[in-house]
């Protein structure tokens, strides 16, 4: 294998990149980037690494969620908040079902590049190149909008660098206090049919808290009742973005890329001879590989001797979006393989991309239904096969949208308008992804039991 540089993916073939009109401006951008300070610090990311090797013994559990892409033009502070708590709500109830540490790491703070099935989109019959991302052009269908402009990764950059300042003050200051978790009840909750399930979890949690205050444990003598740790994540597309913000650690002298803590690597960029794969297989941070309905088991094992040669717990998550009438077929012979090798990986689920329909109206959507029987095939097959089952990731928001049919509000097509906000693909409104922490947190009980 040749040698690795944080510039190596260059020689090789790559997907879904934009055409930038300007090699100048891109490279005056990329100086630009590289200048900048990281987003996140080398320590941090190996401490979601040593929590990842964890899960991957059966010992905790990943959650991954936020919005499939971020946008600038929808980027405020009660936004942000709502997904935080949304993220955290699900925490809680999986922490409780599953009475296990789980490690929360969120789409957000850089997600803004998307690879796309087409490269136009056609209106009316006009065609313009598709929308990919904030970090590469607008979603607005103009020409102007569609013109992929460098100048867009230091808007990106700079978001990034605001969400995260905020995710840490919130994660820190006190919004993620165990104490108030009542206090979490946002107004949809309170209208939940699912609401006193919920409250009942969270009446349980008040209960041992108090038992714990009793005993002079409180959130002033032991930080992580009033403190949690929100990590961040996104897929690694935009490669001269991610290049510029790879950094050699000064601790350890290996290179890491400081844009994310975790960084994924698509279904349509991870062919093995390709640019993703070789940038991915250099830095050191956790990858999230996604495995489609398609996958061979050789092409996982393919992927997992270049980007984990060393066969290290914590390095990869496999992340399985195979749709729901399609996995209980494709994922029982990876999982036997992987298992049979004795590799080393946490599986998780992405019931969202495998199930995305079109409506009648032309709206992308995915069933509710679809994302939970996804689900519950994806821990049925764990359970047949005994692999755990570590982890999901989800598309989700905190606000109140109506872009995945069903849920206890039965979201019907013809409601989809009502408050279509995505900037791609459809996500699960906070109402949803609550429902959905009650239906898998059976599942999860179930997968735990006997475990440490
Ligand atoms: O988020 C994932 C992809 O970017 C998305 O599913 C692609 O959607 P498309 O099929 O509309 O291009
Ligand atoms: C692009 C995505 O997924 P996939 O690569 O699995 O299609 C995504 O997670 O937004
Ligand atoms: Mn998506």
């Amino acid at each position: 294998m040749t040698t690795w540089s944080s510039r190596s993916w260059r020689d090789k073939p790559i997907q879904q990149q934009p055409a930038y009109q300007s090699a100048a401006d891109l490279q005056r951008i990329e100086y630009q980037l590289k200048q900048f300070p990281p987003l996140v610090f080398a320590e941090e990311i190996r401490a979601l690494r040593t929590q990842l090797a964890r899960v991957s013994q059966g010992k905790g559990f990943l959650l991954q969620g936020g919005d499939c892409a971020e946008s600038f033009a929808d980027f405020n502070a009660p936004k942000i908040r709502d997904t935080f708590k949304v993220i955290l709500q699900m925490a809680i109830v999986l922490t409780f079902a599953g009475s296990c540490p789980v490690t929360k790491v969120a789409r957000m703070a850089g997600q803004y590049a998307k690879p796309r099935s087409s490269d136009l989109e056609t209106q009316d019959g006009q065609s313009l190149p598709s929308y990919r991302g904030d970090i590469i052009n607008a979603a607005d269908f103009t020409e102007a909008a569609r013109q992929p402009d460098p100048q867009r990764m230091i808007q990106a950059y700079h978001h990034s660098a605001a969400t995260l300042n905020l995710l840490r003050a919130f994660a820190q200051g006190g919004l993620a206090d165990l104490h108030k978790v009542h206090k979490w009840n946002m107004s949809f909750v309170a209208a939940n049919p699912l609401k006193e399930q919920y409250q009942r979890v969270a009446e349980q949690i008040q209960s041992a808290l108090q038992f714990m205050e009793v005993l002079g444990i409180t959130a002033e003598t032991n930080a992580t009742i009033h403190e949690t740790q929100l990590f961040t994540s996104h897929e690694a597309l935009l490669l001269p973005y991610e290049e510029a913000l790879t950094r050699t650690d000064t601790l350890t002298g290996l290179p890491y890329d400081c844009s994310a803590h975790m960084v994924w690597i698509g279904e349509r960029t991870r062919q093995l001879d390709h640019a993703h794969v070789e940038f991915m297989r250099g830095i050191h941070n956790p990858l999230g590989i996604k495995i489609g309905p398609s996958t061979q088991p050789d092409d996982v094992i393919q992927l997992l001797d270049v980007l984990n040669p060393q066969n290290e717990a914590g390095r990869i998550t496999l992340i399985t979006r195979m749709g729901a009438n399609k996995l209980a077929d494709n994922l029982p012979q990876i999982v036997r393989r992987v298992k049979a090798e004795g590799r080393q990986v946490v599986w998780s689920s992405d019931p969202m991309h495998g199930n995305t329909v079109k409506a009648e109206n032309g709206l992308k959507t995915r069933d509710f239904d679809a994302i939970h029987q996804e689900l519950r095939h994806f821990f049925a097959v764990h359970q047949a096969e005994g692999t755990y089952p570590g982890g999901v990731h989800l598309e989700m928001t905190g606000e109140d949208v109506t872009e995945c049919t069903g849920g206890a509000y039965q979201i019907r097509e013809q409601d989809l308008t009502q408050r279509y906000r995505t900037q791609c693909d459809p996500r699960l409104n906070a109402d949803q992804v609550l429902e959905l922490a009650f239906l898998v947190a059976d599942s999860l009980r179930e997968a735990r039991q006997g475990r440490g």
